[in-house]
């Protein structure tokens, strides 16, 4: 099933708690050494894949390998290649920062340098501080710290950065920019968009517990989403103009002008978020409309209408 250089591979996934339909028929696939962003809104159902490929979640039906593994039956050296940054911040303990790393090297076959781990995150001047005293940006710093120290052939980093400030922001993206450098596929999940642009190769939308887009991060939405959009106020009114040809556009408004300033002239490319954006409303506007037209059937069939 899995193509030959795929990290991760996953056919028509799905998952239902209870009555939650929380994932159907989602399929993708990660080339090792790719960096994967899946995005999507609050309960899109992100968590429940990656929980699924990490093996800390049952499948209802579908298929996946992760690393070669079907993560639902994946044993110590398994997951001793993964390295995982679960969303919420679990380490609170009464153990150093230098010590619990330490702690955790030993649990893996190859792991990083503590001291080098250390300073990747940032965290050299409070390595003898007990970790419950660090602040909740310091502590999202040893989750990742813990994610990495395995020297992981695969890592899933879920909302690695929240929490954090802008410095540590850019300081993280320097590390995942090398760890990518050295081969290691990285699934990330993330609400910062620019986050995604930065640093993934490709990444799949999420919507409703489905895929809605896949493709690389640079073409995903295809060509019409990423039409540049020319705006401008002209006698005192706010205009637009999506085109292909902004320059054309921007030369004409110029001369339209006598060759003067044009007001608040800018062209904007429409970035990641703004694709996104669009994408994820397109499908709750089709998801309303379906629902819609699935309550007026109802109202339509004998003894179908609730009033
Ligand atoms: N343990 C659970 N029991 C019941 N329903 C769950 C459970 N975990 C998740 N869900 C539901 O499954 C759906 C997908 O949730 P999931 O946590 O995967 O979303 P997400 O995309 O990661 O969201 P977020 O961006 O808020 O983290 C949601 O409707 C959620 O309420």
């Amino acid at each position: 099933m899995t193509p030959p250089d795929s990290a991760v591979s996953v056919r028509d996934l799905r998952k239902t708690y209870g009555s939650v339909d929380a994932l159907h028929d989602v399929s993708f696939d990660i080339a090792r050494g790719e960096t994967f962003a899946l995005l999507g809104p609050n309960g899109a159902g992100k968590s429940t894949t990656i929980e699924i490929l990490e093996g800390y979640r049952d499948r209802t039906g579908g298929a996946a390998e992760v690393l070669g593994v079907d993560p639902g039956r994946g044993g110590t050296d398994w997951k001793a290649r993964l390295g995982i940054v679960l969303q919420s911040t679990g380490e609170s303990g009464s153990a150093t920062v230098r010590e619990q790393l330490t702690h955790f090297a030993g649990f893996y076959p190859n792991p990083r340098n503590v001291d080098e781990v250390i300073e990747a995150v940032g965290l050299q001047e409070k390595q003898k501080t007990l970790i419950r005293k660090l602040s909740g940006g310091q502590r999202r710093r040893i989750d990742v710290a813990l994610g990495i120290i395995g020297n992981p052939e695969l890592l899933f980093l879920d909302e690695p950065t929240t929490g954090f400030d802008p410095e540590a922001r850019r300081q993280f993206w320097q590390l995942i920019l090398a760890l990518k450098d050295e081969g290691t596929t990285i699934l990330l999940t993330t609400h910062y968009l620019d986050e995604a642009a930065r640093l993934s190769d490709r990444a799949g939308i999420i919507a409703g517990g489905s895929l809605i887009e896949v493709g690389a991060i640079d073409e995903i939405g295809g060509a019409e989403a990423r039409t540049p959009v020319v705006r401008w106020i002209e006698d005192g009114v706010a205009r637009s103009e999506r085109t292909t040809e902004p320059s054309r556009l921007v030369a004409e408004l110029v001369d339209r002008h006598g060759g003067a300033e044009v007001p608040q002239l800018e062209v904007v490319r429409p970035s990641l978020e703004d694709v996104y954006l669009e994408l994820v409303e397109r499908f709750d506007s089709s998801a309303r409309d379906a629902a819609s037209l699935h309550a007026a059937a109802l109202d339509t069939t004998p003894n179908g209408g609730v009033r």
